[in-house]
């Protein structure tokens, strides 16, 4: 390879550094003169003390938690980077690494078996050797509709890959294709040819699509439902272009191998969910092909773009950083965002700020999906040269064959290997295979958390190796994101639960990362892991100073005040960093800002809340873990609501009530506060509070403003707007009401 012309270049923004650098300072400042006011009051002599130690201490408490959760966040502010890579630089394509593709998929109710194939499918068409790409599925849910429509995928994927090829198509999903082709058509529009070759395909697609929706009736005939087996199956690993092989010879183009792996569960045997499928792809598919390189994908994740692979190998090639380096990650885009994205569906934070900072630092967090791994990384292969065989097998289990693959210049048997291979295979994917083993501890994905991801990184980090963050203009990948909010808190409970159960655990990042990393980089970690925790800042602020309000009680400095000024300062300088960087390094609206802040309030006293209580509860044992899986089929219904900007209320009373009950609390409590303002006359002592409730609700209210427009909801939503004082309040009552009672939809 040419050392004088690099693959890639890193950039450090140095303007972002400077504004982002001078901001914390001037933060910090103000935060020293905030504890030093607070602090005060504890000095002052308990006869002359006018204000209540405890209401006093708990907003103290809550100020101190969301400052340690500020000032950890500084860490990915520190400096921020960004990457070109030149692929066209690589090395001749018979030079280039091979890559197995791992995607998982578990319920096919709630993953459709279409989207999966679509994911294959694009996986498939990735712009690499074929000869040097292999695409694993594996399916926890065992069922055999997958496996079928999975055969039918492979002979679609002869004329799709072909039909690719010819016209250089960029858009290898095709469901995104056609859904939207005019886009993609390319130069070749007005060729005869290709109008004719594209209709052709299509047909071929809708034939497809109609066989996948055709076996699934069959199945339901015949009374099979997928929950069944779910849990319980024994292991079906099959080769599918072996099967294929002989009645498809006049294939156009050669095809990557393409493997389905459904392995062993037993409800006696814990599968500790994707991690544990990705470890059995992992020992799988080192018998198979044994790649050194290992891109992974959720089933919704479509590669979007088929350079993806080789934009990677611009890092995994580059032999200055190589050899540390563990996996670099692509950030997760979604197909369905909306102009609004009131659930902040699409992650803008971490994508924008968070992995674009540690990717400055060590590298960004593992992000579950949209990465490609060195083999290596998830196999000390280290130990492998002077151990014996074993204490090799009480590490990485009793298959020799397995043991054998991790010799550096192994060459795996892949298809050759015919029965024998097959056999080692099903052991390999056996629910007692991990037994008093280190897979899931040290080997592979770790099992310690249900975000498998956030702790496999964390524990790579440790270990020493390093991660880079690709971003593209094109998005490489593209997933399907929750659009209700019944979805978004669901999900973000497990998030919270997992990232939390980490901080726990003895991989707190605050403990067990600056012994192993950069403070920096270990802070950057213990923010993902204890951002739950805002959960108690939020329902504090969301209700002490509102009940002191009524009462008369100053919790802040009154307007006169110098301190006012450092309470106003902060309020704003906080604020004002999140409107800078939705604005300016996310480029989107402020609609966005007030989007993202509102879910923020949401998910930090609902999920973070029950994300907390969970990992207390699986940490002394009273709760096990679980992994419920996002659901990803389209509702027509719902996603109108989430392109309107409305909010979709149908959720459980466990969020709504806590949602209710803060918002009547501020609501009253403004009135009440504003009364005593005016009649009392306190309003000078009082302000702070009575602008934190109108604030809270301001900042609530907006949700349902638009909800005013069209629709028949408005008359009903009116009525009971009139005779309440809050109209969020009215579409939360009105809507809960209008379901609970006559389950018309939502509008
Ligand atoms: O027992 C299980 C559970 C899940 N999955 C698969 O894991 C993937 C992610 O699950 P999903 O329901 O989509 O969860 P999300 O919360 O949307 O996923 C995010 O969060 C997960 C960690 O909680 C990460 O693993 C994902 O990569 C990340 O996109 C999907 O392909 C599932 O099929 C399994 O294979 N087995
Ligand atoms: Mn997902």
């Amino acid at each position: 390879m040419e050392d004088s012309l690099p693959l890639h270049v890193c950039h450090v923004n140095m303007l972002l550094l400077f504004i982002n650098r001078t901001h914390t300072l001037l933060h910090s400042i103000a935060l020293c003169f905030l504890i030093y006011y607070r602090a005060s009051l504890f000095l002052q002599d308990p006869k002359t003390r006018t204000i209540p130690l405890l209401p006093w201490f708990t907003v103290f408490a809550s100020e101190l938690i969301l400052s340690f959760i500020w000032i950890l966040g500084q860490a990915y502010r520190w400096r921020p980077v960004s990457r070109i890579v030149f692929p066209e630089r690589l090395p001749e394509d018979d030079k280039l690494p091979a890559i197995d593709v791992f995607i998982c998929t578990t319920d096919p109710t709630k993953e459709p078996t279409v989207e999966v194939m679509n994911t294959v499918l694009s996986a498939m068409a990735l712009d690499y050797p074929a000869e040097k790409l292999q695409v694993y599925l594996s399916d926890d849910g065992g069922s055999p509709i997958t496996l079928h429509v999975m055969k039918e995928a492979w002979r679609f994927a002869k004329w799709w890959l072909h039909f690719c090829k010819k016209y250089s198509i960029e858009t290898r999903c095709p469901k995104v294709y056609f859904s939207d082709s005019e886009k993609f058509a390319g130069d070749v529009v007005g060729s005869s040819e290709f109008i004719e070759d594209k209709q052709k395909i299509k047909e071929k697609y809708e034939y497809f699509k109609e066989g996948i929706m055709r076996v699934k009736e069959e199945r339901k005939l015949i009374g099979d439902a997928p929950s069944l087996t779910a849990s319980d199956h024994p292991c079906v690993i099959e080769l599918i272009q072996e099967n294929i092989k002989e009645e498809e010879k006049e294939g156009h183009v050669h095809l990557p191998l393409l493997v389905y792996v459904s392995r062993e569960k037993r409800a006696s045997h814990p599968h500790n969910f994707k991690a544990g499928a990705l470890n059995v792809l992992h020992r799988v598919s080192s018998v198979i092909s044994n790649s050194p390189y290992i891109l992974v994908l959720d089933c919704d994740m479509v590669c979007n773009d088929p350079t993806s692979a080789r934009q990677a190998m611009c890092f995994h090639l580059d032999s200055k950083i190589s050899p540390s380096l563990a996996f670099v990650q692509f950030p997760q885009k979604f197909q369905n965002i909306s102009k609004s994205d009131i659930y902040d569906s699409q992650l803008r934070s971490l994508f924008t700020v968070q992995w674009r900072g540690m990717d400055g630092l060590k590298g960004p967090v593992l992000s579950g999906t949209g990465f490609y791994m060195k083999r290596e990384a998830l196999c000390d292969r280290s130990i492998v040269k002077d151990t014996d065989l074993p204490e090799l097998q009480k590490v990485f289990g009793s298959s020799n064959e397995f043991i054998k693959s991790l010799h550096p210049n192994h060459k795996a048997k892949l298809v050759t290997g015919g029965h024998e291979l097959l056999k080692e295979t099903q052991l390999l994917a056996s629910c007692t295979y991990e037994t008093g083993t280190k897979w899931g501890q040290e080997v592979g994905f770790l099992y310690d958390s249900v975000v498998e991801d956030f702790l496999t990184g964390f524990f790579l980090h440790c270990k020493g190796w390093t991660s880079v963050f690709c971003e593209p203009p094109r998005p490489h990948f593209l997933g399907s994101a929750t659009i209700n909010l019944n979805d978004s808190l669901i999900q973000g409970t497990r998030w919270s639960s997992g990232l939390f159960e980490v901080g726990l655990s003895k991989f707190c990042p605050l403990i067990y990362g600056p012994l192993r990393m950069s403070l920096l980089q270990s802070m950057c970690f213990a923010q993902l892991s204890y951002y739950p925790l805002y959960c108690l800042p939020l329902w504090c602020f969301a209700i002490i100073p509102q009940l002191c309000l009524v009462d008369g009680i100053p919790l802040y400095p009154k307007v006169s005040d110098p301190f006012f000024l450092v309470f106003v300062f902060l309020f704003v300088s906080a604020l004002s960093q999140h409107l800078y960087e939705v604005l300016f390094l996310a480029g989107k609206s402020l609609q966005t800002w007030i989007s993202e802040q509102r879910i923020w309030m949401i998910k930090s006293i609902t999920c973070h809340l029950y994300g907390c209580l969970d990992a207390f509860m699986k940490k002394f044992g009273i709760r096990e873990s679980s992994f419920l899986p996002t659901n990803k089929v389209e509702d027509d219904d719902q996603t109108v609501l989430y392109q309107m900007g409305k909010f979709d209320f149908r959720t459980s009373n466990m969020f709504l009530l806590p949602m209710l009950a803060l918002l009547s609390i501020n609501i009253s409590s403004f009135l009440g506060g504003v009364y005593r303002m005016v009649a009392v006359g306190e309003w000078e002592e009082l302000f702070i509070q009575a602008f934190l409730s109108a604030y809270i609700v301001i900042m609530n209210y907006s949700a349902g403003d638009k909800e005013r427009q069209g629709q028949d909801f408005t008359i009903s939503s009116s009525i009971i707007w009139y005779t309440c004082i809050n109209h969020q309040f009215c579409i939360l009552l009105g809507n809960k009401i209008m379901y609970k009672s006559s389950g018309v939809t939502f509008l």
